[in-house]
């Protein structure tokens, strides 16, 4: 059973290159506002999964609360799912993916007060190769990206800024997929195609405006060129793309093969190069803590 007023702040002492300290604080001295009880638990970058599921079974916290990147985020995510333990995000990584998605203010005290709110969403989940993808993985130009910034060393926006010219110009793009959704085949040519249950990348390129996280259902999404006019839209909050620029395939379940060996990343984080991607939907299997003003503006309901 698990204790409804036991909380567990996990922390990534190295996500986002940032000293925690103000953040325990100030979640210790809301906790206690709200006659909760408060364990902390750090990550150490070994066995945190196995450590985390141990913590668990002897705390039985209600709620979890994550302060971390999108990397620590999936890893608490991957430990509760499933089950009826709530998540609330506290961003803190260099790259906030989910926090994008669902829209969290910037500021700290306001963040940890959504974390700990009624306010829940019941989202669906992706497994991508049995990788657990919580807003977008894709394969192509900004996985080969996502890797190059990893083993450049220049953390940061400009990090991300200086890499593109070389993999822009280096990509063997563009590559040829052939999709197997639900019960059709496409076959599409592309730079990049995205598996996405989310609207936007960590960067807030809004590249699946009518993505919606608990419909049950995720987009394949084919981009076929560099269209720097198309790309600009994505900075929009309700951008309507040129068909020429990408294919959107609504779906339950999917087998994505490409021609050749393709990069592949999921949530920000670069796995592979491969040929084959299985991706299916497990439908509302894990609770996060939002804003309010994300819940009514996506009309998604309110499942405690
Ligand atoms: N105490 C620690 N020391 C070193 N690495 C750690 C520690 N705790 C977690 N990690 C590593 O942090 C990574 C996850 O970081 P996260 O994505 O949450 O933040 P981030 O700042 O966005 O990181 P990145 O830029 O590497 O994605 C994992 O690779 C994990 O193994």
């Amino acid at each position: 059973m698990k204790s409804e007023n036991s909380i567990l702040l996990v922390v990534n002492p190295i996500a986002g290159d940032s000293d925690k300290t103000p953040i325990i604080n100030l979640v210790t001295s809301e906790v206690k506002a709200k006659n909760l009880d408060l364990e902390v638990f750090k990550t150490t970058g070994q066995g945190d999964k196995e450590a985390i599921v141990e913590f668990i079974a002897n705390h039985n916290p209600s709620r979890i609360l994550v302060a971390g990147g999108d990397g620590t985020i999936s890893l608490v995510a991957s430990c509760i799912y499933g089950t009826e333990i709530c998540l609330g995000i506290i961003p803190a990584g260099s790259a906030n993916g989910m926090a994008v998605n669902i829209g969290l203010p910037t500021a700290l005290k306001e963040q940890i007060n959504i974390a700990l709110s009624g306010e829940i969403l019941k989202t669906d989940v992706i497994f991508v190769n049995d990788i657990m993808c919580l807003h977008i993985a894709d394969l192509g130009i900004n996985a080969e990206l996502i890797k190059n910034y990893e083993n450049s060393g220049i953390r940061g926006k400009l990090g991300y800024f200086i890499q593109s010219f070389p993999t822009l110009f280096n990509s063997d793009f563009p590559f040829e997929f052939t999709i197997e959704a639900d019960n059709e085949v496409f076959k599409e040519t592309g730079i990049l195609l995205a598996i996405a249950n989310a609207n936007k990348f960590g960067t807030g390129a809004n590249i699946n405006p009518n993505g919606i996280l608990n419909d049950g259902k995720f987009e394949v999404l084919v981009f076929k060129n560099l269209d720097v006019f198309e790309i600009l839209k994505t900075t929009q909050e309700n951008p309507e793309m040129s068909s020429d620029f990408v294919k959107v395939i609504s779906m339950h379940k999917a087998k994505i093969i490409s021609k050749s060996k393709v990069p592949f990343q999921v949530d920000g984080e670069y796995i592979n190069e491969i040929e084959t991607v299985n991706a299916y939907i497990k439908h509302e299997i894990l609770s996060i803590a939002v804003p309010q003003s994300f819940l009514q503006s996506h009309n998604l309901n309110k499942k405690p």
